[in-house]
This record gives structure tokens, sequence and C-alpha cells, in this order.
């Protein structure tokens, strides 16, 4: 069996004459710890919606574990477990996270219908709860209010909430952003801690976070791969320095050139 999870085939989308993403072939491994990084304006949100179902693509094929998901509603690629981090702004505020990651577990064993009673009726979905409010360190914050929680523990939940949906591939979108120093150590860790078998997929500005995390990276430019290769070699390669103005790969954010324009009928 092919050890690819997820997978592009050429994959384009154009915004009227703009080509957001240009001819993508991306292959993410099973447990694969995988950075996709580029310059603002790279493409790298619009490849991760054509991904999730937010967006359609132009052309192209998107595969998860063989089976082609190109044309598939995003809730129905959720279940087959291609699963994004829940944004702050999805988050239910006045829940608390045992409540919000009572839902999420007890709507993955179907059983969504008749949540709540089921968080004190059924002692594995509680269990479940437990261990994840653990695993991201949520335990002195699960009877909170969401909306009252710092707010590198928000995006702490908005990582369990992804995970107890138990994907296959777990697609985390810039999961450090705006977390203040004291908390970020948080993130870092739990995301360290993800489980090894959860093919994870990282869309991320730090450089320090992703050369930290990343086994694999791929490097978009003008909505095309650059080039993909290990850490080491992506740290290497000249022509990832010179996009990235000659400066270390560390933090700084930097303005992309000029996006490619779409030569054939532009629609979008
Ligand atoms: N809905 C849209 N309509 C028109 N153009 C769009 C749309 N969404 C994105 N674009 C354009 O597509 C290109 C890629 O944008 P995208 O947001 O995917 O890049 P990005 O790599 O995620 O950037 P950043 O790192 O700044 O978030 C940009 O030129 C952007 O202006």
């Amino acid at each position: 069996m092919s050890d690819v999870v997820l997978q592009t085939h050429h994959l384009v989308r154009r915004f009227g004459g703009l080509v957001a993403t240009h001819d993508v072939s991306l292959s993410v491994e099973r447990g694969a710890r995988h950075a996709l990084i580029g310059p603002n304006g790279a493409g790298k949100t619009t490849l991760i919606n054509q991904l999730t179902g937010v967006l359609a693509p132009s052309e192209g094929r998107i595969e998860l574990a063989g089976q082609d998901i190109t044309a598939l509603p995003a809730h129905r690629r959720v279940a087959l477990g291609l699963v994004r981090t829940f944004q702050i702004n999805q988050l239910w505020p006045t829940m608390t996270p045992l409540q919000s990651l009572a839902l999420a577990v007890s709507s993955r064993l179907g059983a969504s219908r008749r949540w709540w009673q089921a968080l004190g009726a059924d002692a594995a979905v509680a269990r479940e709860c437990e261990a994840l409010l653990r695993q991201f360190r949520l335990e002195d914050h699960a009877e909170r209010a969401t909306a009252e929680l710092p707010y590198g523990k928000r995006r702490l939940l908005e990582i369990a909430l992804a995970v107890a949906l138990r994907p296959q591939v777990l697609l985390l979108d810039e999961p450090a952003a705006g977390v203040p120093a004291g908390e970020r150590q948080d993130i870092l860790d739990t995301i360290a801690a993800l489980p090894a078998d959860v093919a994870v997929l990282l869309i991320e500005h730090d450089m320090d976070l992703v050369f930290s995390f990343a086994r694999r990276m791929t490097v978009l430019v003008n909505g095309a791969v650059l080039t993909e290769g290990t850490p080491e070699q992506i740290a290497a390669d000249p022509q990832v320095r010179a996009v990235y103005l000659g400066e270390s790969l560390t933090g700084t954010r930097h303005e992309a050139p000029a996006p490619v324009a779409a030569t054939g009928a532009a629609h979008g």
C-alpha cells in the first residue's frame, strides 16, 4: 500500500486573470511532518482551501488515501479524515473546552444528537475528553467559558478539537501566530507530541517553528512549487534563499514577487 495519504495532481486555481495555484502536485505521507512555506501571497491559503473543500480547483485532482475527493463537500472530507484546525472565530465562546470536546468526540462517534447526555452517560467519551484536555494542557481551563481563556489556550483548543476527530491528515494553519511569548512553548510542545500516525501539514511563517517541526518541506512561490526536500536541503537551497531575499530562514515575513498571470481564458 502506498505511503502517500494526501496527494494533489496538477492542481490549478485561477482568480480571474491571476493564477493563485499553478500546477501543484504535492504528496503527503502517512505520519508526515510536512511544512508548506512561501512568502506572502505565495498561494498557501488558496491551496489549503482547495484541500479542505472551501474552494473548487480550476483544474486538477485531490486524493485522500487513494480516493478522489476533488468534488466532495467540506464535511465529507472531514468525515474521511482530512481535518483543518478550527479557527478561533469558529469556537463556541460560551461553551467550555470540555463541552466543545465532548461535542466533537460524540459527533465523531455518531452520537451528536445526545451529546450532552452522552458526556455524563458515556464513560468512553468522558475518558477521551479528559485525555485530550491533558494532552493539550487544558485541564485547568476545562470548565471555563472559551471566550475567557488566554489566547494560547484557545489556540490549543483549536488543535484539540481537530485531533478529537481522529484525522488521517491534520492541516495546521499558523498555530503559533499571535500567541504571546509566554504561551508559545505550550503550542510547540503539544505540536511536537501530536500522534505519530497522523500526517501533519503545517502552514507557517515562523521559520523557527517550521525547522523544529518539519521533516519534509515544500516551498511555494507565485502559486507554484519552487522546490521540496528535507529541512537541510531547503535551508541550503540557493533558490529558496533568493526568494527569502538572502536572509536567514528565521521568522521574517517577506513580500512576494508579482504573481504569475493566467495565460488561458480567465475564470474563477
Ligand atoms: N478570493 C480571491 N480572489 C482573488 N484573488 C485572491 C483570492 N484569494 C487569494 N487571492 C490571491 O491569490 C494569491 C495567493 O493568495 P494566498 O492568500 O493563497 O497566499 P498565502 O501564501 O496564503 O499568503 P499569506 O502568507 O500572506 O497568507 C494572492 O495574490 C492573493 O491576492
